[in-house]
């Protein structure tokens, strides 16, 4: 078995140091006990495992499962007739459906983006600061997101952004309960979660199914419609919806839009709070390091001369963003989470050490022993250098024995190529419309709860550019 981390109060064990210290913390337990040792953490033990073995975590997923930790903490099976779906379709839809058009999808994401945009930092050429910019931008991804899966007419609405902007943050609330019942009991805490669920009293989901169920069925009723009326003449419209409309098991005569709802449900809780959060992050890092803002602007100013009139670039462009492509990646790099994408042991296991873990055990993986080593990541590893990827054909989405972000292996995020399409467009657009820089004048840290971060909430000042600055 992996060494246990000593610790002096029964039942607390490293609970506290694990919540307060994180960062320090693992650290000293790293230096002590080598990079897998396990920690007693609300009354369980689970095992954190760091750079040399990270690698063995993902590849093995008849082993080790992300999924199945999901499954325990959100009661998908209770919310959805299909819990969160089949993770193998859910991966299809993401690769096939989305990846691969995402030229199709170039010039609507551009032009939800130029509107988000003006619709929340405005024309104004008076400074001005806001303040907690996860909030808007959640919203930015959102409408972004939505126009893929749903299309450009239900995007528009305001009730649908909000269902893509509130979905994942509703259902993380069981993710944020901290199990405190786990002391008592190992799993009592996500048992009594799913209590009020199974009895029909507390469904966070439903609000937003309700609302998906409306406008799909909107859209279905109208292109079956006009597809019956214009024929060949049909212009077919690109989006999720279409997608699964023209699936093999489609039947128009018995239209389940509700099967069709719940076929986004895991998609959209996977894809809009890990994308704004890093576009927030990406924002805020630059705009606490000013000094890099004219290189970027430079570039971006370059790359703007091939958009059309309506500022619209070629898909191409994207592979031209290289300073914004590597501040990015180094931005993603930094997100500060300590430790994270927990998985689940499915049978008992011996790592390539010697080293045992007993089935339904739970896996952590240790991020900062790879974020911050000096060995994969180069000199000066803690400190942010947004120019460390250019020229190295490390681009942002690229997943690597060095770049655990996307995960790795099999489970690597399918959704990484339009998260930082998605990212590196938004910044590419601000950069040219403003100067920024925070309202403290000082790099903002991240906020953090325990070993997690989030956007820092800090004021940041706007000012529209002038055609010449
Ligand atoms: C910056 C944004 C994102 C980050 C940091 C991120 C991170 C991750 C990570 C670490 C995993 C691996 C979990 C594992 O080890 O099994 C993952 C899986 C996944 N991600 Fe992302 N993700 C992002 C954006 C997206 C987007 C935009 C989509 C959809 C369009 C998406 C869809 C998924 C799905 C469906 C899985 C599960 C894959 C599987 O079961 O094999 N993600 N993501």
């Amino acid at each position: 078995m992996p060494p246990l981390v000593r610790y002096r109060i029964p039942i607390i064990g490293h609970t506290f140091s694990y919540l307060f210290d994180s960062v320090e913390f693992f650290a000293q337990c790293r230096k002590e006990y080598g990079d897998i040792f396990s920690l007693y953490i609300w009354g369980q033990v689970r095992t954190f495992v760091g750079k040399e073995h990270i690698h063995e975590v993902l590849a093995k997923d008849d082993v080790f499962s992300f999924k199945e930790i999901i499954r325990k903490k959100i009661p998908g099976d209770a919310m959805y007739a299909e819990g969160f779906g089949d993770s193998r379709y859910n991966i299809m839809v993401i690769k096939e459906y989305i990846s691969k058009r995402l030229e199709i999808y170039n010039e609507r994401m551009q032009t939800s983006l130029h509107s988000s945009i003006q619709k929340y930092f405005g024309e104004s050429r008076e400074s001005k600061v806001f303040h907690n910019l996860h909030y808007p931008l959640n919203k930015v991804v959102a409408a972004l997101i939505a126009n893929i899966f749903v299309g450009e007419e239900e995007a528009k609405n305001d009730e649908v952004i909000a269902t893509f902007a509130e979905f994942t943050s509703d259902m993380a609330i069981f993710l944020a309960i901290p199990p405190i019942l786990d002391f008592i009991y190992p799993g009592l805490q996500d048992y009594i979660n799913r209590i009020p669920v199974r009895l029909g009293l507390y469904n966070p989901a439903a609000k937003h199914r309700n609302i998906l169920v409306k406008h799909i069925k909107k859209q279905v009723d109208k292109r079956l419609k006009e597809r019956k009326v214009c024929q060949d003449s049909w212009e077919r419209p690109n989006d999720l919806i279409q997608e699964f409309i023209e699936e093999k098991n489609f039947d128009p005569n018995n239209i389940d839009c509700a099967a069709i709802a719940d076929k986004l449900a895991f998609i959209i809780f996977a894809s809009i709070i890990t994308t704004s959060r890093s576009c927030t992050n990406a924002f805020i890092d630059l705009a606490s390091r000013p000094e890099y803002i004219q290189e970027l602007y430079e570039e971006q100013l370059q790359i703007a001369k091939e958009a059309d009139k309506s500022g619209i670039l070629p898909f191409e462009a994207l592979d031209k963003m290289k300073k914004l492509d590597s501040f990015v990646k180094e931005s993603l790099r930094l997100t500060g989470d300590v430790v994270g994408n927990p998985h689940l042991v499915l049978k008992d296991y011996t790592f390539s050490n010697g080293l045992q873990l007993p089935k339904n055990h739970v896996v952590d993986l240790y991020f900062d022993d790879i974020c911050q080593d000096k060995s994969l990541q180069g000199p000066n590893p803690k400190s942010f250098e947004p120019f460390r990827y250019v020229n190295k054909n490390s681009p942002a989405s690229k997943i690597s024995k060095d770049f655990t972000v996307f995960g790795g292996g099999k489970h690597a995020c399918p959704g990484r190529f339009i998260a930082t399409t998605q990212i590196k467009l938004f910044m590419h657009n601000i950069i040219l419309k403003y100067n920024f820089r925070t309202e403290s004048g000082k790099v903002e840290e991240k906020l953090r709860i325990g070993p997690m971060t989030f956007p820092s909430a800090c004021g940041v000042i706007f000012e529209k550019r002038n055609a010449t600055n």
